[in-house]
């Protein structure tokens, strides 16, 4: 049998398990993995397990139990990952990579950043993973973004070295908001009186969502707090006019943003977003302000307009980007 790894991709709920071939990879030939090799994928809910190492066991010895023990592993994980030691921000859960990995036994072991493997997923990912929001198309070998709003805003990108991925993790998510109406100045003014600073996740994340709605109340003159659900499902069925004004919002601010990237990192492979909150509402987003606030920006408007926009829908992106990870550091 064919050797297999161990991939995770492990957010503040869910912890998700699969096992996957380690392939052999030809100098210059690109990878392509498909969810077939996924082998046992697995959800765990992370609270039931005192710590990581007891839930990669009991995924080893419960749904992984039919194949050898991987020695090898890539973990994508909500957190910062560029530390040995490891403390999930939503999480009882803190580790030091060194011990784990000799608690385990394994040979290798790496944690990425998920937005690292979310990054890696997109050239895994077919034509049914993806929805394409306008037009444009992408210039194969250049780089692509991935980014979008989730309960944060995370954002990375991959560059490409002759079929060879290079993954650049960034905090963009964290970069300044920028302002371009009269309503956005006073969704600005209004945040800076409750942050020091206000960045592009302060409006564009489930928080955000609550932000913008809250701030154009207060503008209307009456502060309301409402949860990100429930202005989204107030928005789409149209029983609250304001909530349906912020939606709107969030998905014009996020074309602006998604601009801003394609920009800053001369994405002409393709602006990738992902993230829990935009598949909710897809047919509202492909009709929304996104795409045309995403092609807004004056003289380069003719750059931004070649490049392709998408959705990211499929169910596995983390674990996809986790084995394409897994397969490329085992090969180079
Ligand atoms: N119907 C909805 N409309 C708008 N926002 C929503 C909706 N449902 C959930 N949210 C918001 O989505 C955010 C969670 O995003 P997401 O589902 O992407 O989780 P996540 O960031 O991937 O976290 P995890 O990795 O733990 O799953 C929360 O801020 C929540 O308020």
């Amino acid at each position: 049998m064919e050797q297999l790894g161990l991939i995770a991709d492990i957010g503040g709920t869910n912890a998700r398990f699969a096992l996957t071939p380690i392939r052999t990879i030809a100098p210059g030939e690109a990878l392509k993995l498909t969810e077939a090799d996924l082998i046992a994928p697995t959800a765990l809910n992370g609270a039931e397990y005192a710590n990581i190492a007891d839930a990669i066991e009991a995924y080893l010895a419960g749904p992984a139990a039919d194949y050898p023990r991987p020695e090898h592993s890539v973990m994508a994980i909500a957190c910062p990952t560029d530390q040995d030691q490891i403390t999930m921000t939503n999480h009882t859960w803190s580790f030091k990579v060194s011990e784990l990995k000799a608690t385990l036994g394994f040979k290798t072991l790496t944690f990425i950043n998920d937005y690292n493997a979310l990054a890696n997923a997109i050239p895994q990912l077919d034509d049914d993973g993806l929805i394409k929001i306008g037009r444009g198309e992408p210039v194969v070998g250049m780089p692509i973004a991935v980014t979008g709003p989730g309960t944060g805003l995370g954002l990375a990108a991959l560059a490409f070295n002759d079929n060879e991925p290079v993954t650049l993790e960034t905090e963009g998510g964290h970069a300044h908001f920028a302002p371009t109406d009269e309503t956005e100045i006073g969704i600005l003014q209004y945040l800076l009186t409750k942050h020091d600073r206000v960045s592009n996740e302060r409006l564009i994340s489930g928080m955000g969502l609550e932000n913008i709605y809250r701030a154009l109340s207060s503008m209307a003159g009456e502060e309301k707090a409402l949860s990100a659900p429930e202005i989204s499902k107030a928005a789409l069925d149209g029983s609250d006019e304001l909530c349906g004004a912020a939606l709107a919002r969030f998905c014009a601010i996020l074309g602006s943003y998604a601009g801003d990237v394609a920009l800053t990192l001369g994405a002409k492979g393709g602006v990738f977003i992902t993230g829990g909150i935009v598949p909710r509402f897809i047919e509202y987003f492909k009709s929304s302000e996104f795409r045309a606030r995403f092609e807004d920006k004056a003289r380069l408007a003719g750059f931004v307009q070649l490049i392709p926009t998408y959705v990211v829908v499929s169910q596995q992106p983390g674990l996809l980007g986790s084995a394409a990870v897994l397969n490329h550091r085992l090969n180079h």
